[in-house]
């Protein structure tokens, strides 16, 4: 069988760059495109030399739509307005289109959903095993524990990162919103500041932490009266997040459209 053609949106960013060069190395995949934003000072140049590979022939350009028509996948790691933009675009290619940008409004996601009604999307806000463990994890304790004991959510990355709560901690959030009954979004405290008062019962804090070169640090605390749960990942490279990705590309290579997690393609929803 031919390799996958795939395209990598956000080709000079941190998460691009890993992209390209897993792609690379890993069988049944080939690099057919790499997208940038208009006026990127990364248009124009070899994807390859730009990773920090060999040159591989592949030029940066800022135009989806002509890169598209002879895709079967796109990764895509970049920002809000590019990942709604390019789900238009995939949806009109019939592709795969795996989406890894965090920092996703409610209108955002809807209009990934209504893409969803014509191509694969997967989405995910960590595209790593582990952390997709550790929400099913987190949701089985949620679902064992009741409000006596407090969720907190803390994540630490890098000081390049510009969206917070991480989409790893939402997730997080998010599942252990799951596991207890609640709607997330009525019960979180993502922002402490001044005099909030007392922790309000039954609500999921959030904890931001920027520094340094950290890659994503997440923990889920469950702290109850004299006694405390506390269940954390590390990352320790980009890497895992990238094989997440090709992962999901090639599990949606084929499938019916429709919107579709992590999960989903480990195989998770049931745990
Ligand atoms: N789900 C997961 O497992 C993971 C998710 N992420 C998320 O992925 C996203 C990217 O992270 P990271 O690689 O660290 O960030 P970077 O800022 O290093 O990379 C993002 C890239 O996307 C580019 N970009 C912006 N707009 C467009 C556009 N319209 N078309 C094409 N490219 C565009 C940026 O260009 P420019 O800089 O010129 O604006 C930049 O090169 C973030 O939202 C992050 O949270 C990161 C790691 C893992
Ligand atoms: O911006 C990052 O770097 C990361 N973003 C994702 C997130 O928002 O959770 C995943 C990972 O933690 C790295």
């Amino acid at each position: 069988m031919a390799d996958m053609r795939l395209v990598v949106a956000g080709a000079s960013g941190r998460m691009g760059q890993t992209l390209i060069r897993m792609i690379a190395e890993t069988p049944g995949v080939v690099l057919a495109g790499a997208i940038e934003r208009t006026g990127s000072p990364a248009i124009g140049q070899d994807a390859g030399r730009l990773a920090g590979l060999d040159a591989n022939g592949v030029v940066v350009t800022d135009d989806p739509l002509s890169l598209l028509t002879s895709a079967e996948g796109i990764i895509d790691f970049t920002a809000p307005a590019a990942t709604v933009e390019l789900a238009a675009l995939a949806a009109q290619m019939r592709i795969v289109h795996v989406i890894g940008t965090t920092g996703l409004s409610k209108e955002d996601f809807a209009r990934l959903k209504a893409a969803a009604r014509h191509a694969v999307i997967v989405q995910s806000g960590n595209m790593s095993l582990g952390v997709n463990l550790l929400a099913a994890v987190v949701k089985r304790v949620a679902k064992s524990l009741d409000a006596d004991f407090d969720i907190e959510v803390l994540e630490m990355h890098h000081n390049r990162k510009v969206d917070a709560p991480s989409g790893t901690a939402l997730m997080l959030g998010q599942a252990a919103a799951e596991g207890r009954g609640i709607d997330l979004d009525a019960n979180a405290d993502r922002v402490r500041d001044g005099h909030p008062g007392a922790r309000e019962k039954g609500h999921i804090g959030f904890a931001t932490l920027r520094g340094g070169t950290v890659v994503g640090e997440h923990s889920v605390i469950f702290a109850g009266e004299n006694e405390r749960l506390e269940f954390s990942h590390k990352a320790e490279s980009r890497t895992m997040f990238a094989r997440g990705a090709l992962k999901a590309v090639l599990w949606g290579f084929g499938r019916k459209p429709g919107y579709y997690s992590m999960a989903d393609v480990l195989g998770l929803g049931d745990f």
